[in-house]
């Protein structure tokens, strides 16, 4: 069976968006995983940990017959297959993977928490992810990403577009 999932993806080490190609090849490489739809690129600045430089932060929704938790060995996989080292809790990073929504379901293990527990909080996260899919419902905000970023609740400041993929893979722009 294959589910519906959403990662999001950013990089703020050397090129950027060279690092973000290689792992999206890489879960297109995957016999398991099918990439469906990739935001553009958005130039953020850091959120968290501010004395780091900007990042490219992007989304894309993949179909996969991995569950969730392989899913995420695949992910770990690819960040250090990309070249992520060791780094610190928000810190700069080469590539970071997160899993931000796996169909619907809620999930709380120690390793792994699905919907990603700070991406309503991340503008830098909501709207890569409104591009593709502005259908999104938030249970917390009973909203639906459209609507939540067109109204005041999200602060959008600091989040760029920045260019369009470039990449191989699925490039579907929604009609919005
Ligand atoms: N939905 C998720 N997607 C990816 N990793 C997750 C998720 N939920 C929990 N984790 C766990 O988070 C751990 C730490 O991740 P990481 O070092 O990338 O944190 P971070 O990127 O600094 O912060 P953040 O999680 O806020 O983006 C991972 O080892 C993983 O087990
Ligand atoms: N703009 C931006 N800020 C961040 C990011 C990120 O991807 N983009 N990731 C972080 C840790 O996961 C911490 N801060």
């Amino acid at each position: 069976m294959r589910s519906n999932a959403f990662l999001a993806l950013g990089s703020n080490i050397s090129d950027r968006e060279a690092h973000l190609i290689k792992a999206v090849d890489a879960l297109r490489a995957h016999h398991a995983i099918q990439v469906k739809r990739v935001s553009s690129l958005y130039e953020t600045e850091p959120v968290g940990y501010i004395d780091q430089s900007a990042f490219i932060n992007m989304v894309v929704q993949i179909e996969t017959e991995l569950n969730p938790v392989e899913l995420l060995d695949v992910t770990q996989a690819i960040e250090v297959e990309v070249g992520r080292k060791q780094t610190f809790r928000n810190g700069p990073r080469i590539v970071d993977l997160d899993i931000l929504l796996y169909e619907q379901e809620n999930i709380e293990l120690n390793e792994l928490q699905i919907p990603h527990p700070r991406m309503w909080d991340r503008a830098f996260v909501l709207i890569p992810l409104a591009e593709i899919s502005p259908e999104i419902y938030s249970t917390r905000h009973r909203q639906t990403l459209r609507e939540l970023l067109t109204g005041e609740l999200i602060n959008k400041e600091g989040v760029e577009w920045w260019k369009e993929w470039n990449g191989a893979g699925a490039y579907v722009r929604t009609e919005n």
